[in-house]
């Protein structure tokens, strides 16, 4: 798979999107970062610095992965929590039209793993690959995090950073495959119902296939043109925490219409489990915290006991005093 550079068409048409676009680049990205963290929590970066063949590599065995028969494909299944995962999404009840591999991000074990059921050359490939996205992608959610850091004064500079850096950090990674839906099967459908992802934050890529709506605050659902050279940031609910609600995880979800299938990639960049999720006190200026308080495993806990719409955060809010 060849990319090829951006068409200066589609350069013309991110100034004039609506939601925000980061070029990590430019000298203003710090204070851009921010702004969208705290009014729509969900933004597209360019200029991130993750090598294209590394995305397109990824791609490309995904690819191949998603297009072997079901019964070789249910052999690295049922995700417990990893593994391939064919509609049901999570142990409650939700359905998705999507197939997806659910993997943790220490690509050593995927390795083993893998290797037990394709054999070890194909593992080889596969391992190969994602170390090399894994490594980039988390070296640039880390440069975002501690961009935003900076941008909000929090001391020290990798005090978000470090969570992800961790070796013991929670993080989690996910391929997900929407088939094609031929025209006779008509309408949308969903592919991956409305929910907010509960780690710190979530790096996507996806191809050229469209499907990602955010909700905006204005009561509507829009959807996010698809960008195969570009990262699509969102705010998580531990990172609304840990800002006091001055961050925003923004609610998502995926529609299935197009006649070409989509492919996504996420990293859930996410603190070790023992971690207090709890707001930094340099950003309290004498607020109280609007959350009581937890730890990763307990907020995880409860995570894995809910569908996937459920208010999670609702659980941990402190309630008002009238
Ligand atoms: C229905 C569920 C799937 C999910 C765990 C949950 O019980 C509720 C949150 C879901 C979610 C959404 C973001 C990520 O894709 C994910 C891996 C996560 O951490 O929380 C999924 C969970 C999953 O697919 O297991
Ligand atoms: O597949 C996508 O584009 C988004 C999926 C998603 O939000 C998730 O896996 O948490
Ligand atoms: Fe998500």
């Amino acid at each position: 798979m060849v990319f090829h550079s951006k068409p200066a068409m589609e350069q013309f048409s991110l100034q004039f999107s609506p939601f925000p676009l980061i070029d990590l680049s430019k000298p203003d990205s710090q204070s851009q970062l921010v702004k969208a963290c705290e009014e729509v929590g969900f933004f597209k970066v360019i200029n991130h610095g993750v090598p294209l063949e590394f995305m397109a590599e990824l791609e490309s065995e995904a690819i191949k992965f998603f297009s072997l028969p079901l019964s070789e494909k249910l052999k690295a299944g049922p995700p417990d929590p990893f593994g391939y995962g064919n509609k049901n999404i999570g142990c409650n009840g939700d359905l998705g039209w999507v197939e997806y591999l659910l993997l943790t991000t220490d690509a050593d074990s995927i390795y083993h793993k893998f290797a037990s059921i394709f054999g070890e050359a194909a593992a080889d490939r596969f391992h190969c690959v994602l170390k090399d996205y894994l490594t980039a992608v988390k070296k640039m959610a880390c440069r975002i995090l501690e961009m935003v850091a900076e941008g909000l004064e929090i001391e020290p500079r990798d005090a978000l950073s470090k969570l992800l850096m961790d070796e013991q950090s929670d993080s989690v990674f996910r391929v997900n495959h929407y088939p094609a839906r031929a025209g006779s099967e008509g309408g949308n459908v969903i592919g991956f119902g409305e929910h907010t992802d509960p780690q710190i934050i979530s790096v996507l890529r996806s191809n050229n296939t469209s499907g990602l709506q955010i909700w905006m605050k204005e009561g509507e659902w829009i959807s996010i043109p698809p960008d195969q050279y570009s990262f699509f940031i969102n705010v998580g609910d531990s990172l609304q925490v840990m800002t006091n609600g001055r961050f925003k995880s923004v609610r998502h979800r995926v529609v299935a219409n197009s006649p070409r299938s989509r492919i996504s990639m996420i990293y859930f960049g996410g603190p070790p489990l023992s971690e207090k999720i709890a707001p930094l006190p340099s950003l309290m200026e004498g607020e109280d915290s609007l959350y009581n308080e937890f730890t990763w495993f307990e907020y995880k806990k409860s995570v894995y006991n809910s569908r996937l719409a459920d208010n999670r955060l609702g659980l941990f809010e402190k309630i008002a005093a009238s």
